[in-house]
Parts: C-alpha cells; structure tokens; sequence
C-alpha cells in the first residue's frame, strides 16, 4: 500500500512542479473520495493544500465529517456556505424561463447546476492561490461517466482515476479516514435520499469486479455497458468540424 501511495504521490508532485503551481486544492464534501484526495494531498503537499467545505442544503452529518477530516489531516480550510447562491441562480434561470421550465429535467438541472456552482468557487480560489484543482473522480466513476461535465468532472488533475471503488476505500482506511467516511454510502448529495448505487441502478462491487475483467450478471453489465457509452461524450475534448477547405459541403 505505501509503494501505491508513494506512487501517486510522486505523480501528483512532479505534475504540480511542472506546471509551476504553488499547491493544491479540493472540494471536501465529507465523502470517501474527497476524503482520500484529501489525505494525498496533505501528503505531498503539506502545508501548500487547502480543502474547501462548500455547503449546497448540505446535512449537517455531511458537514460534520467533513470539517472532522479537514481537522484531523491538520489540513487548512474555507467553509463556503453556497445554498443562497445557487438559490438565487436557480430562482433567476427559472424566472426567466418561466412556462419554458422542464419540470422532468428539473431534478438533474438542479444537481448539475450545484456540481457547478462548487466548481466555480474552486477555481476561483485555485487561481487566488496558484493551486491546482485536484479532482476526485476513481476509476468506476469515470468509466460509468457519474460525474456531472464540468461540475464535479472539470479538474487540473484526477489522482484516483485507475483506483477501483474498493481501492479508494482500502487506501483510505490504510491513511487513517474516519469509520464515518468510510462506512457511508457514496452519495453526490444532490438530492434527498440520493445514492450512487440506486441512482445508477447498479452496485460499486459490480462495476469493480467488471473493470477487473471478472464475470458479473449479465444485467449489471449491460447497465454498466449502457452508462458507459452514453458517456463518452464527458471523458472527450469537445469536438469541432475540421479546418474549412473550398469545396467542402
Ligand atoms: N452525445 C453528446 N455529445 C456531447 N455532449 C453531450 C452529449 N449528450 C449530452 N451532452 C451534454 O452533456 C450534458 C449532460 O451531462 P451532465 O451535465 O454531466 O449531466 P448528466 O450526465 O445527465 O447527469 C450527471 C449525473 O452525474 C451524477 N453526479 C453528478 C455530480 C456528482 C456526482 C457524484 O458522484 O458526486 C454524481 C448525477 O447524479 C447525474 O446522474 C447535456 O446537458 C449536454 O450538454
Ligand atoms: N459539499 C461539498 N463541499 C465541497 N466539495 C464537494 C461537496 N459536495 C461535493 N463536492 C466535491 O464533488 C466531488 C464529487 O462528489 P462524490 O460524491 O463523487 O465524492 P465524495 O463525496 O468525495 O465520495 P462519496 O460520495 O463517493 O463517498 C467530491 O469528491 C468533492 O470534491
Ligand atoms: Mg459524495
């Protein structure tokens, strides 16, 4: 586990110095993957790491837990509170759109735009600090494309990205987070009663045990398959038409 965790760190330091930040910072939301981001972080970076708590009708539970991480890893913090922001952003879209509002999109308009709303504020504070934003998509997430584009997915670097679901639990544990963290279901949070698992229709072990090549019913790799493809689109860089020559259509 050390060699894994030495590995990762490393990577994390030679990028940050090639890119000629002065740190690193992270969303902290009080889960496992920020959480072990988190600790990666404090790792290579001590002293030039900042995490930030940015409540969006947050549960205090998530926040607690949060703030406990940031605590424990002695890691320096913000706590934005962002609920009247993206409340006032959503009260204005709407006013405008008026009859125009799509109630069936209306749940996933609302989480994206909270994704976004964080990623905003990341950024901001990224460039203030000449940090680099680190994000904290693993190797599940991104395959299944469970990541709002450009919310939660934007980042200057993903250190977890070939890590499984089970790996960032077991690295986790390894660095000492917190039994509440870890034993949590992974959750964005972006609305009540929100899990990953039930929201995507298929279990973290499943999509694991698929990514390591191993059998698992064939209606968990179909899902898997199907969130996968109508991904793709998130894990590329927008596309544009060639350059024009005279005479194309
Ligand atoms: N074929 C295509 N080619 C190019 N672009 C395409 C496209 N299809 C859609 N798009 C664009 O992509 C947008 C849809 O993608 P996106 O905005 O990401 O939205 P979408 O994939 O619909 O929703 C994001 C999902 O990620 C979950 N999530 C979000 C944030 C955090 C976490 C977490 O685990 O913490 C999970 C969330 O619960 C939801 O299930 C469309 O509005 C459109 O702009
Ligand atoms: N309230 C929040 N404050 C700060 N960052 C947040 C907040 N909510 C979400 N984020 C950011 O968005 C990322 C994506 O959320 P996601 O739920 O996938 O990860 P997690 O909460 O760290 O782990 P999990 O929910 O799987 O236990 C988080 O890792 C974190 O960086
Ligand atoms: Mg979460």
């Amino acid at each position: 586990m050390e060699a894994r965790i030495n590995y990762i760190v490393n990577w994390m330091q030679d990028y940050v110095d090639d890119a000629g930040a002065d740190g690193v910072i992270v969303g902290v939301s009080g889960g496992i993957d920020s959480a072990l981001a988190a600790a990666l972080m404090q790792r290579g970076f001590p002293g030039r790491s900042l995490g930030v708590i940015m409540p969006i009708n947050q549960t205090v539970t998530d926040q607690a837990d949060a703030l406990d991480l940031v605590h424990t890893l002695d890691m320096p913090y913000y706590g934005i509170e962002l609920t009247e922001t993206y409340q006032t952003q959503i009260k204005t879209i709407q006013a405008q759109l008026q009859e125009q509002w799509n109630t069936e999109q209306e749940q996933l308009v609302r989480a994206n735009l909270q994704a976004r709303i964080r990623m905003g504020t990341l950024y901001a504070l990224a460039q203030n600090f000449n940090y680099l934003v680190v994000g904290t998509g693993n190797k599940a997430e991104t395959y299944t494309g469970y990541f709002t584009k450009y919310g939660d997915g934007a980042s200057d670097m993903e250190p977890l990205r070939n890590l499984t679901k089970k790996e960032v639990y077991q690295m986790s544990e390894y660095l000492g987070v917190s039994d509440a963290i870890l034993n949590k279901q992974p959750s964005a949070g972006l609305w009540e009663g929100q899990t990953d698992e039930k929201e995507m229709g298929v279990s973290y072990d499943h999509i694991d045990a698929f990514l390591r090549g191993e059998d698992i019913p064939n209606k968990s790799a179909d899902i898997i398959k199907s969130l996968h493809k109508r991904s793709a689109h998130k894990r590329e860089v927008p596309p544009g038409p060639m350059p024009y020559r005279k005479g194309d259509a």
